[in-house]
């Protein structure tokens, strides 16, 4: 092994893999804390996948040193620790406590924090994140209802959340070239912003970046460390594979995302001819609405394009129902609904599953009982095919970020697989 990552979260994770794959790593997407006897087979990369982005920070420390204690038994060189494109933290953390630990964990007081993605428009410049064409603060992330970002400014937003000093490696430093930014690592003392505007601004990142002990960042911080180790004889690189040889079975589509992206997905999707269900929270609290008969629906539906079985709704929707059951028993109720839906529907014989947003994956990859991912081709920037490997069945899965992927998402995923 090569790289050790630590994901914040499960689509995250796949974002990270499918990164690394592109770039011609072998890699093994793991769910939760890997046992010390894990076998991790022949991959360059691990990256272990944990639920940590909006728990306690000690919480997320001590899942975040437990696996990175793994990684590193395992032979990890470099250890990275993937957090959202969109920097999603509160003044508790996430970002600032596990960077830390991290950093005790290893012995080392220096890193980079850079979570630029331009290919899904996600730019740093002179230390601000901007999210398409509006500085985060103005982008629909000022109202997300768990990590609202309302300061674009990342370097005082990673300082409100360590004690170590955070300073800005900009723009200036970055267009002269990985030399420059590597010098400017050498003399670095805690935590740099740095400013990425573009794709060869992050090849440029990563090839400086081999000295460190530890990298954190969104996916693309990853875009140019596959050949930043091939050149440094580390690494043989691998073709990319442009479709998966999935299991024969049925094909569905669960979102639990309520992501404009999402939803923009599923009225495209509609208009397309996609056989939809929308499940609306009240009717699984009052019992009007059965997983049984979600599966039924979807069993039913053998049209050429699959089944689609969503709850996501526009946030005043969301609010509503957050405000009667109370935002995080809502959000549990509906994943666990979509859930117990993909187990039911697994036993039915649906073997290929697109599952829209984090927390809704999660749940589903939790009850399907996944917990290792192979790889496969990409659908759109930052959302891959994977197959389970593990024990359970074999799966064919597509876990998407809420805010990811085209409109035609959910109906042009499944030209991917073979
Ligand atoms: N109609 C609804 N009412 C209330 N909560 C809902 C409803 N539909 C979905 N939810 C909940 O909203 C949350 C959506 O989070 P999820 O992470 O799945 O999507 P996302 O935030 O769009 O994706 P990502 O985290 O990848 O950006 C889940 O907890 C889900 O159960
Ligand atoms: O970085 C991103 O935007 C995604 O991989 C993600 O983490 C969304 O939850």
């Amino acid at each position: 092994m090569i790289l050790g990552a630590i994901a914040d979260d499960l689509t995250g994770a796949t974002d990270l893999a499918l990164m690394l794959t592109r770039g011609g790593m072998r890699v093994l997407q793991v769910v939760g804390v890997p046992h010390p006897d894990a076998d991790f087979d022949d991959a360059d990369a691990v990256i272990v996948s944990l639920k940590s982005r909006t728990i306690p920070a000690p919480e997320a420390q001590a899942m975040s040193v437990s696996a990175a204690k793994v990684l590193l038994a395992k032979g990890a060189r470099q250890l990275l620790f993937k957090y959202c494109s969109t920097f999603d933290s509160t003044d508790e953390g996430n970002i600032g406590p596990v960077t830390d630990a991290l950093l005790d964990l290893l012995g080392d007081t220096r890193t980079l924090a850079c979570p630029a993605f331009p290919t899904n428009k996600r730019t740093v410049y002179k230390g601000h994140l901007f999210v398409g064409d509006v500085l985060l603060s103005d982008s629909p992330m000022r109202d997300h209802p768990l990590t609202p970002m309302r300061d674009g400014n990342l370097v005082r937003v990673l300082a409100r959340q360590t004690n170590r000093p955070v300073s800005l490696i900009d723009h200036d430093i970055v267009r002269r070239g990985s030399e420059a930014v590597r010098e400017s690592f050498a003399s670095l003392e805690g935590i740099a912003i740095v400013d990425a505007i573009s794709n060869e601004d992050l090849y440029e990142i990563g090839a400086a970046s081999m000295d460190l002990r530890l990298i954190t960042g969104g996916s693309g911080i990853a875009m140019g460390l596959p050949e930043a180790y091939h050149r440094r004889g580390l690494l043989a690189l691998v073709p990319v594979e442009a479709s998966l040889e999935a299991p024969a079975g049925r094909n569905a589509v669960l979102a639990g995302s309520c992501s404009a992206a999402t939803r923009r997905q599923i009225e495209y999707g509609r208009a397309q001819g996609m056989p939809a269900l929308k499940i609306e929270a009240a009717q699984i609290t009052d019992g009007t609405f059965s997983v049984e008969a979600a599966a039924d629906f979807a069993e039913r539906e053998t049209g050429a394009l699959p089944p689609l079985i969503y709850s996501s709704a526009d946030s005043e929707t969301v609010r509503a129902v957050q405000q009667a059951l109370g935002a995080e028993e809502a959000g549990e109720l509906v994943e666990r609904f979509m859930g117990e839906l993909a187990r039911t529907l697994a036993r039915r014989g649906f073997t290929r599953f697109l599952i829209a947003g984090g927390e809704t994956s999660g749940a589903v990859i939790r009850d399907l009982g996944v917990t290792t991912l192979q790889i496969g081709p990409e659908i759109d920037p930052g959302v891959p095919w994977t197959i389970s490997t593990g024990s359970g069945p074999e799966l064919a899965l597509a876990l998407k970020s809420g805010n990811f992927g085209a409109d035609d998402f959910f109906v042009k995923a499944w030209e991917r697989l073979k």
